[in-house]
């Protein structure tokens, strides 16, 4: 009997490296993601500025623009090699991506880079290697935060968005929650990459960002943090409380520009070989918080997509 191997999908990621929040007032928001979410400026231009909070040189790019909101969401691929490979299987699979030159690499202080739209929501990715690595360590705030975890999406293109991330881009879906009618989520790990999800989804309305999350390092934090927000005036907008899907403690809170952040502590991690099976998770308000609690008004409201 003869079989045709199956196309064995070339992405192998590293990480969830960083995004691109454009922002309306850069000085606040670097005060902001400095001095409340715990990150450490790395570098400061006129209009943009790099932030980490592990040893690359960048977890997030702050850049100073009109209105707010995502501007792109990179990706670091496991290996230097595996670079042109990428971009050759991504070329076949018509997402026509470019790569950036020297001079662009050399700016974001990265290896090579290629960027291309998600054809459904529009949302600029980026692949990236060899980012440049600090000397110095990360040094954490009180609050310590150890890793940029994931971004969640609300979506009307939902089913379309899971087959992309599943079938062209080797994302692994880690569990789902429908109710069949309006409400359905998916959570999905950038394989190899462990975390219980780098990225997520939610059947909405419209295209739009729902949050952004750090991974905190000890349920300390997450207590550390609610008492950083009350005396900064920071609006908390959902816990502290757990998510049964990561079995993270989690607490969200809104950055200058009104975009829900989460803080998560413990989520679940995911061996290469043998992982469990997906769950199909009870569409109920204890999937989403098991200590009974419910988001502000605010929580996941406020998240542009920058698609032009
Ligand atoms: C988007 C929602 C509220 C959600 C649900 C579950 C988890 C998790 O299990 O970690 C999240 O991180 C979420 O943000
Ligand atoms: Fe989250």
């Amino acid at each position: 009997m003869f079989f045709l191997e199956e196309e064995r999908i070339m992405i192998r990621h590293k990480k969830l490296g960083y995004v691109v929040l454009n922002v309306t007032n850069l000085d606040n928001s670097v005060d902001f993601y400095e001095n409340i979410v715990g990150l450490q400026v790395v570098e400061l231009k006129n209009t943009i500025a790099f932030l980490r909070c592990s040893s690359d040189h960048h977890n997030l790019i702050l850049e100073q623009a009109g209105e707010a909101g995502l501007k792109r969401v990179a990706y670091e691929l496991e290996k230097e090699d595996q670079f042109q490979g990428v971009f050759d299987y991504l070329t076949e699979k018509g997402l026509n991506p470019i790569e950036l030159s020297a001079e662009e690499t050399q700016s974001l202080a990265q290896g090579r880079t290629l960027r291309f739209k998600d054809p459904h929501m529009g949302v600029t990715y980026e692949y990236y290697v060899d980012m440049k690595q600090m000397d110095s360590p990360f040094v954490p705030k009180k609050a310590k935060i150890t890793r940029f975890l994931h971004v969640v999406y609300e979506t009307n293109k939902y089913e379309e968005m899971l087959d992309f991330f599943t079938n062209t881009l080797n994302f692994r879906v880690s569990d789902t929650s429908s109710d069949n009618k309006e409400s359905s989520w998916a959570w999905l790990r950038a394989f190899p990459s462990p975390y219980h999800h780098d990225m997520a989804i939610t059947k909405g309305a419209e295209n739009k960002l729902n949050h952004l999350a750090y991974q905190a390092e000890r349920v300390d934090d997450i207590g550390i943090q609610v008492n950083k927000l009350k005396n900064a005036n920071v609006p908390i907008l959902f816990g502290p409380g757990r998510h049964r899907p990561s079995s993270s403690v989690f607490l969200y809170f809104a950055d200058p520009d009104r975009i829900t952040l989460e803080y998560s502590q413990g989520m679940e991690e995911f061996p290469e070989e043998g992982a469990r099976q997906p769950r199909e998770l009870e569409p109920t308000p204890e999937t989403i918080d098991e200590w009974g609690g419910t988001p502000e008004p605010d929580f996941g409201k406020f998240g542009k997509l920058i698609t032009d």
